[in-house]
């Protein structure tokens, strides 16, 4: 198959589909791999790297969605890239599209198959191509946090750690899955007072042990999360039900109860967002500010670090991306996990959760992808 990579036009985004030891994977197995000239840049990959490593460059990202019958990219495409898009081409990238109607009616219109990082499965009940993402979020959310809170960018002005003899910040972790854990982690590292909160008591067990008394866990009911979030310094939103809209935990009543020039960074912005008073940011204008409280919501934070991002995802990607390129929908019939990544195809939504979140109706993938 010739698998296409154009370059990321998103806000602010450095990332890039396949990185050149990727490219050589693919052309290793038989595949043409066509790249948009300068679609590694940010990472360092000039067009050299990439024909070194055996693709070919394409001079615009349009001869890119042309030629390719697959297109791997990181972040939702944007609308002239869906435009783009043609009945049986496959496309292999993020796409949120629970909290996205406009973007859902496109990719269902341009009839392409599109399978979504975000909602691919593995064995163990993990989302393996979210995970590295979640990593680097989790762990930038707190260097995000950190610099909001400093006096000059608007913030309470209190410093994470503290110092001998003054008391850290309080840091409120909604949420401890892969972006929570690593939240909790830059956050203790950095000497904090760090709570995490969680609907399930297994999952804060593990952390409870991982962390070994250096964080507070906290069931998450309505009372406990009120009471963390009324004395936090800077709360991380980071929950995730598979596929559907983020429900939203801190409503707009607590912000006036909350310490003026505190922080809410919500990571789950790309599902819709975890606060009431969310809405999405890019990294050119991060932050906003509701009733005193600085609210940070980049929906692609980790475009911030493409040389630790591109290579992490890239790691995740490949072995579900060289299957799809191999054995076109035969992959998707074969693999329940890649399946699940199975977003819209033949112009209907074929994931539960997102279809009921966007109210259309659900096609069972199971039955829909005879190649
Ligand atoms: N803004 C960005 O650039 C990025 C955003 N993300 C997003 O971050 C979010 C979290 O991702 P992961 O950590 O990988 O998910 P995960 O599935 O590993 O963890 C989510 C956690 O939320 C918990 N949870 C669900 N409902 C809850 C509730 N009502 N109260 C408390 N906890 C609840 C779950 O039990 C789970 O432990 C996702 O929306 C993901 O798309 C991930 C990477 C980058
Ligand atoms: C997960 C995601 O949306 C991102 O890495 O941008
Ligand atoms: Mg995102």
């Amino acid at each position: 198959m010739l698998v296409g990579v154009p370059r990321e036009i998103k806000n602010n985004e450095f990332r890039v589909g396949l990185t050149p030891a990727a490219v050589r994977e693919y052309v290793a197995r038989g595949h043409g791999v066509l790249v948009e000239t300068g679609a590694g840049l940010g990472i360092d990959a000039p067009d050299a790297a990439y024909v070194a490593a055996g693709a070919t460059i394409a001079a615009s990202a349009g001869e890119v969605f042309a030629k390719a019958g697959m297109i791997v990219k990181v972040k939702e495409p944007q609308p002239e890239e869906w435009a783009q898009f043609r009945p049986g081409q496959i496309l292999f990238t993020y796409l949120h599209l629970a909290p996205d109607p406009v973007q859902a009616r496109g990719l269902m219109e341009s009839g392409v198959t599109a399978v979504a990082y975000e909602t691919v499965t593995d064995a163990h009940g993990g989302l393996p191509l979210l995970a590295p993402m979640s990593e680097v979020a989790g762990r930038l959310s707190i260097q995000a946090a950190a610099t909001a809170l400093q006096k000059p960018n608007g913030g309470r002005g209190i410093l994470l750690g503290g110092v001998p003899g003054v008391a850290p910040a309080k840091v409120v972790v909604i949420g401890g899955g892969v972006v929570g854990m690593h939240a909790a982690r830059m956050a203790a590292g950095l000497g904090a007072e760090v709570t995490v909160l969680d609907r399930s008591v297994p999952r804060l067990r593990e952390l409870d042990e991982t962390f070994a008394g250096r964080i507070r866990t906290r069931y998450s009911t309505i009372d406990a999360l009120e009471d963390e979030v009324i004395s936090a310094d800077a709360v991380i939103g980071a929950v995730l039900i598979p596929g559907a809209a983020a429900p939203k935990l801190v409503t707009r009543a607590m912000l006036p109860k909350m310490k003026r020039g505190a922080v809410l960074v919500d990571v789950a912005i790309d599902q819709g967002g975890c606060f009431e008073t969310s809405h999405a940011t890019t990294h050119a204008e991060p932050t906003y500010v509701v009733d005193g409280v600085i609210h940070y919501c980049v929906a692609n934070m980790p475009g911030a670090v493409p040389l630790t991002s591109s290579h992490a995802l890239n790691h995740a990607t490949l072995p579900f991306g060289v299957a799809l390129a191999g054995e076109g929908l035969a992959a998707l019939a074969r693999d329940p996990h890649l399946r699940n990544g199975l977003n819209v195809h033949r112009g209907r939504i074929t994931h539960r959760a997102v279809a009921e979140a966007l109210g259309e109706s659900f096609a069972d993938p199971a039955g829909n992808i005879a190649a």
